[in-house]
């Protein structure tokens, strides 16, 4: 193996020193890597991917988060994954689902979102007769912003020569998108629905992967994941979510990249108010002339409740502040990684399922489950005869914090056994059909994902106006940029790709090193 290059002299930076290899990190880095910019990225855990690594037990692959991946289309511009991956020389194969999810909801409402959008169209339809015309409206409004998203390359809105070029290019998707920056997906819905059920429906489809209820969940970020599902579709990438990482990871050395794993940065080197390097756990100075944090903001920058954030109180900039006012942590997850005997699994399931008993328990602890079962996919990732159930439900730090070591142990066995419990609605026998078990906390989502109270993500913490509030990827401390999911336009793996993509973009604007066109 080659000697890794590490500059430890102030006089010969790395062009980008990246924290953290995240989807969020990793895109950054090979982005720029492929403008021709020396790019070292530092992650504390052993593997790549962060949140959307995988692990490896007992013959299983099992993902650290979900599975129901979007950004994997063919077309137009919003397939992020497929771009990154091909940018850097790389391709993952990936596996079409049918459904991009079951729901289980209250008053018996069991539909399976279609990938076909005019089937899905129909089925809801046949649920909500007297709500057809609205139903139509509403998620023909979803699209009209998927097609402006989908018509322009999408790079760094903080950069005035790429807003100008893609203006020129693009004037009407633009101005579309400029339009519903600031609205919520609450407002556009009840604008068309009446039926309650129906407005709690839309609730649901936008908890599932905003944590957040309409009214507070942003109107682009739905337009994006209420039509890329018949877009681009759901598409599982063969050999587990982790491949994306471990490929971005591959193309990004192929490109003169590197990567240090076990390589906890500790805080951001300052000098005259400017980053100018990271220091390692272990003391290292590692010097950069610029310094991306795919950690949260929360852990990046001093503010009530981080511990060791990666930059003092004193250097922190006053709009950290606001931020923290307007987003707060979402609930982490309590999850459950099961091997399952195959007799658990009934012919012709769906991978992934939701399941809500009561509409009041959306936003509670524990309410809403979510299960993934990518072997139905791709039976690779297990033993022959078996199945992986990846199942998980919002879960806060609090209910976790302050307990003895035996009452943590005994709360999670016992919430555990409450979740197969639940399962076993959709999966009979379920209980009885486990090999294998691992259960995950928030503490494990905070030990291992190295991620504040182990949140999922930042959520508004009152009504906002849509995106208009998200920070991009430039910071009040010069030469230090955040990526990931505190960044617009928030958490998901094709939003990260997003915010990889503009960071990469704004630094090569800053170190004068990105193309005069923009790509096609
Ligand atoms: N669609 C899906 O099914 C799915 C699945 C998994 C994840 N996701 C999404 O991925 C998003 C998160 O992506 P992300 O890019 O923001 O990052 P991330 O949180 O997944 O990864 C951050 C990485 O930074 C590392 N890190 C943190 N602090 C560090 C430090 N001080 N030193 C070195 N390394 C450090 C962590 O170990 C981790 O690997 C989530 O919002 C989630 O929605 C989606
Ligand atoms: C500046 C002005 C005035 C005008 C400029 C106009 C302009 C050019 C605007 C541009 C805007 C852009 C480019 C916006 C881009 C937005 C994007 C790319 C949004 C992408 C969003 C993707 C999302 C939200 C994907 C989410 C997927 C997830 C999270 C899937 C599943 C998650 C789970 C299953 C876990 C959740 C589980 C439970 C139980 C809650």
């Amino acid at each position: 193996m080659e000697p890794i290059r590490i500059e430890k002299d102030a006089t010969q930076p790395w062009d980008a020193v990246v924290i953290g290899s995240g989807i969020g990190g990793l895109v950054t880095a090979s982005q720029l890597a492929v403008k021709g910019a020396k790019v070292l990225v530092l992650e504390s855990y052993t593997i790549p991917g962060g949140s959307s690594g995988s692990f490896q037990r007992e013959g299983y692959t099992f993902d650290v988060g979900a599975s129901m991946i979007f950004g994997f289309g063919e077309k137009g511009y919003t397939n992020l994954l497929t771009r990154a991956l091909a940018d850097v020389g790389e391709h993952c194969d990936t596996l079409p689902d049918p459904a991009q999810l079951a729901y289980h909801l209250p008053g018996g409402l069991e539909l399976a979102v279609d990938r076909k959008y005019e089937q899905f169209i129909a089925d809801l339809t046949a649920r909500f007769p007297h709500e057809a015309k609205g139903i139509r409206h509403f998620y023909d409004i979803c699209w009209q912003v998927f097609n402006c998203l989908d018509a322009m390359p999408l790079l760094s809105i903080e950069d005035p020569t790429y807003l100008a070029k893609v203006f020129f290019k693009s004037p009407l998707a633009c101005l579309g998108l400029a339009r519903w920056l600031p609205v919520n997906v609450g407002d556009v819905a009840r604008r068309h629905i009446k039926d309650p059920e129906l407005l709690r429906f839309i609730d649901i489809e936008c908890f599932c992967w905003s944590v957040m209820p309409a009214d507070l969940t942003p109107m682009i970020n739905a337009g994006m994941v209420f039509s890329d599902r018949h877009a681009g579709g759901i598409n599982y990438p063969k050999g587990g979510v982790g491949v994306i990482a471990q490929k971005l990871v591959k193309g990004m050395q192929r490109h003169g990249g590197e990567i240090r794993y076990k390589a906890r940065v500790t805080r951001v080197v300052l000098k005259d108010n400017r980053a100018v390097g990271v220091q390692l756990a272990n003391g290292e100075i590692i010097h950069a002339r610029r310094v991306i944090s795919n950690a949260t903001r929360w852990d990046t920058f001093s503010g009530e409740g981080s511990k060791q954030a990666l930059v003092d109180a004193e250097h922190t900039p006053a709009a950290e502040q606001t931020w923290r006012r307007r987003y707060v942590p979402s609930p982490s997850f309590l999850s459950l990684h099961l091997g399952v005997r195959n007799e658990a699994i009934p012919a012709n399931s769906h991978c992934h399922h939701l399941l809500l008993e009561s509409w009041d328990e959306m936003e509670s602890e524990q309410g809403v489950a979510f299960v993934s079962m990518p072997t139905l996919l791709d039976p690779s990732l297990s033993p022959e005869g078996h199945h992986i159930v990846h199942a998980f439900t919002p879960s806060s730090m609090q209910a976790w914090q302050d307990l003895s070591p035996a009452t943590y142990n005994s709360k999670k066995q016992a919430d555990a056994d409450r979740l197969i419990r639940k399962l076993e609605k959709i999966l009979p026998g379920l209980s009885q059909a486990i090999v294998h078990r691992e259960v995950g906390t928030p503490r494990s989502h905070r030990r291992f994902l190295g991620r504040f109270q182990g949140s999922y993500g930042p959520i508004p913490s009152s009504r906002l106006p849509g995106l208009l509030t998200m920070p991009f990827n430039r910071t009040g401390l010069k030469g230090l940029y955040c990526v990931g999911d505190s960044c617009f336009p928030g958490q998901g793996l094709n939003a990260v790709a997003f915010s990889g993509f503009a960071c990469s973009h704004l630094i090569g604007a800053d170190l004068g090193i990105n193309p005069w066109a923009l790509p096609n």
